[in-house]
């Protein structure tokens, strides 16, 4: 059977991306747990085939650690997948001032900062995954709290619950299904796809980006991100992450990449369809 892997243990959100790319393509993957994004970057492409991972957070951007791995990967993007992400603080103490240790996982901590700051000085421990974050506080109950998923706990079982912490109420997070090998997907199965791209050049020199950006303009390709991340090889080096509408067996985008191909270095991160934006609701 072909493995699948995520970030454990169940529960995470990553779990849920897992189970909703399951569910949307019909696959029949068993789900293998990591308990950090490192292991499950190095389980794709050697034990499993495929691995659901946080990309893009609503309002503290790229996880880099994957944005990196992804760049400099042999891997494909064959779906992207958006939650709706809440938080809720959770503690056995009443008396918040007496938590000495806040349980958050590194990429919920930006997301639930202003919350978080109410504590002062309490002092917060990073984890690898909001799951890991409620079973730290379950074998240290007293005078410690956790961030988790709003759905993963019993409410009865903490005398202290404070619902929805995340900055924002619209929160959400996109995922990506990354694959060691292109998946043939007929492109008339969707209407709305997106391709990824890195763009690089050795050579700095002035316009490249702006004769980049043309390729695409004059051929009215939308882009939907653009991102520079160093290349970690030479300082003021770059490579660009480029997201746009459209596949790349379009005939605006192909001719765009091929043009893009002869003044820099072009790579094909694969195009799969676009997933629906969660919209801000009245209530916030
Ligand atoms: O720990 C999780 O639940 C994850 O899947 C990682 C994550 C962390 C914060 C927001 C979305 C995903």
């Amino acid at each position: 059977m072909n493995k699948l892997a995520t970030l454990g243990p169940k529960g995470t959100f990553s779990e849920s991306a897992s189970l909703k790319y399951i569910t949307e393509n019909k696959t029949s993957h068993e789900i293998e747990y990591f308990s950090s994004i490192k292991q499950v970057l190095n389980a794709v492409g050697d034990s499993n085939d495929l691995a659901v991972l946080p990309i893009e957070n609503f309002s503290e951007g790229f996880v880099s650690i994957v944005l990196d791995h992804l760049i400099n990967s042999r891997l494909t993007i064959v779906s992207e997948i958006l939650l709706p992400i809440q938080f809720s603080f959770i503690s056995n103490t009443v008396d918040l001032t007496k938590i000495e240790e806040l349980f958050v996982q590194f990429v919920a901590e930006g997301q639930c900062s202003e919350f978080i700051d109410t504590l002062g000085t309490t002092h917060i421990t990073s984890t690898q995954s909001n799951i890991e974050s409620l079973n730290r506080l379950i074998d240290k109950p007293i005078n410690s709290a956790a961030i988790v998923p709003s759905d993963s706990f019993v409410h009865s079982d903490y005398n202290t619950v404070v619902e929805n912490v995340n900055d924002y109420k619209n929160n959400q997070t996109r995922f990506l299904a990354l694959s060691k090998e292109r998946i043939a997907v007929d492109i008339n199965t969707h209407s709305n796809w997106k391709t990824s791209l890195v763009v690089h050049d050795d050579h700095d020199r002035p316009g490249l980006l702006a004769e980049v950006l043309t390729s695409f303009a004059s051929r009215k390709v939308n882009l939907t991100s653009i991102i520079s991340r160093p290349t970690k090889v030479e300082f003021g080096q770059y490579n660009f992450l480029i997201d746009i509408q459209g596949h790349f067996a379009d005939q605006a985008v192909a001719e765009a990449i091929a043009e893009i191909n002869k003044v820099a270095k072009v790579k094909n991160m694969g195009s799969y369809p676009a997933a629906k934006v969660y919209l801000k609701t009245a209530a916030g």
